[in-house]
């Protein structure tokens, strides 16, 4: 076995810590009762004096039954020692964390019943037992007997295209196969409240795409309450119905994937040309913020900011230049423009 998964019933589960109850989640994702989250003045600092990092400081966010909600951010925004706090794994210096209504000071056990997570990839999957048996596995540590959901295993191997693969032993698959065995694992017990930090981290790009659809369905289909830590903005965009953009340990934006699109500026404009030489380049960086060029592209390409009426100078320009314009299109902002607008910073160009 690759390490013991001790059930730790009281805590909330990384794979090997515990789940309670089998019940499936509310179908039609009704957010009736309490949020499944809601934290409130989180503060986490690590080290002393100068060396002092605020991890995240002063945090208030709440997730609504049966939504996904996306926390987004470059390397260190916080991210993981939110997640790590709201499951209590990490104590938090101030600030309070409550778990469908139940504050986990006053019950861990009580708490954590119905939550899962998978923490930077969870690699605890059992190496030697097949995915199948994983699957059984885990959900009888959370107090299920895998005969009563052998139903939605099923349907997650089918899912998540790991169904010809289910009684291979999880040493024998590749490493985006185990993690997407690892997900499976987490879902397998029905857990209504689930957490997962960089999920795609590592997959292939076919098996992102499955797996953020599989999500989408867990959400739309089961109210599975998602949130899920990215810095990924691709995974972001695609699985949430909300955004949580972290900096430095603080909320520098929270709406839907759509407000936060529609208030982000879109005045790039993206100008491909066989006429853009390094000097038309230089001579347009004097009149104009030049966003980014592409030598690669065929033709060449510059992204210009120049919205409303500048883009009659940029045109005025490019002529003047005599640059003879293949393509002209407005760039549509993404969410990594939106945390660039709010931060004055970008996340790290680490999107997969
Ligand atoms: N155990 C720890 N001891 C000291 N500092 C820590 C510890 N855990 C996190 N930090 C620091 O807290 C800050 C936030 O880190 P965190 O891992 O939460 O960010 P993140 O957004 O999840 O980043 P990543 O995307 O790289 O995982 C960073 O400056 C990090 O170095």
């Amino acid at each position: 076995m690759a390490r013991s998964a001790t059930s730790a019933r009281g805590g909330p589960r990384e794979r090997d810590a515990t789940q309670g109850g089998g019940d499936e989640a509310n179908a039609d994702g009704a957010s009736a009762g309490p949020p499944a989250l809601a934290v409130e003045g989180l503060t986490k600092r690590f080290g002393e004096g100068d060396d002092a990092v605020v991890a995240v400081d002063d945090v208030s966010l709440s997730v609504e039954r049966g939504s996904v909600v996306g926390l987004l951010g470059p390397n260190g925004a916080g991210k993981t020692t939110l997640i790590k706090c709201a499951l209590g794994i990490v104590i938090p210096d101030a600030g309070s964390v409550r778990v469908f209504g139940t504050d986990v000071r006053d019950g861990r056990r009580a708490a954590y019943a119905d939550v899962d997570a998978m923490l930077e990839g969870a690699r605890n999957d059992y190496w030697r037992l097949t995915v199948r048996e994983n699957l059984r596995y885990f959900a009888t540590i959370s107090g299920v007997d895998p005969d009563s959901v052998a139903a939605r295993h099923e349907r997650l191997l089918d899912r998540l295209d790991l169904a010809d693969k289910a009684d291979t032993p999880v040493r024998d698959l590749s490493r985006g196969m185990k993690q997407k065995v690892s997900l499976a694992s987490v879902l397998a017990g029905g857990a209504e409240l689930v957490f997962l930090d960089e999920p795609t981290l590592g997959l292939d790009i076919e098996s992102a795409r499955t797996l953020r659809a599989e999500l989408r369905r867990l959400a739309a289909e089961e109210g599975l309450t998602i949130v899920v830590s990215s810095h990924d903005m691709t995974t972001i965009e695609a699985v949430c119905d909300r955004v949580v953009m972290l900096s430095n340990g603080r909320i520098v934006a929270d709406d839907t994937v759509e407000a936060l699109l529609g208030a982000a500026a879109s005045d790039a404009v993206r100008v491909a040309s066989p006429d853009l030489t390094p000097e038309t380049v230089a001579g347009l960086r004097e009149r104009f913020e030049v966003v980014g060029v592409d030598r690669e592209a065929t033709p060449p390409a510059v992204t210009v900011a120049a919205g409303g009426d500048r883009l009659y100078d940029l045109t005025d320009a490019l002529r003047a230049a005599g640059v003879t314009v293949s393509d002209i299109r407005t760039v549509q902002p993404d969410l990594e423009e939106v945390f660039l607008e709010r931060t004055g910073s970008g996340l790290g160009g680490a999107s997969q």
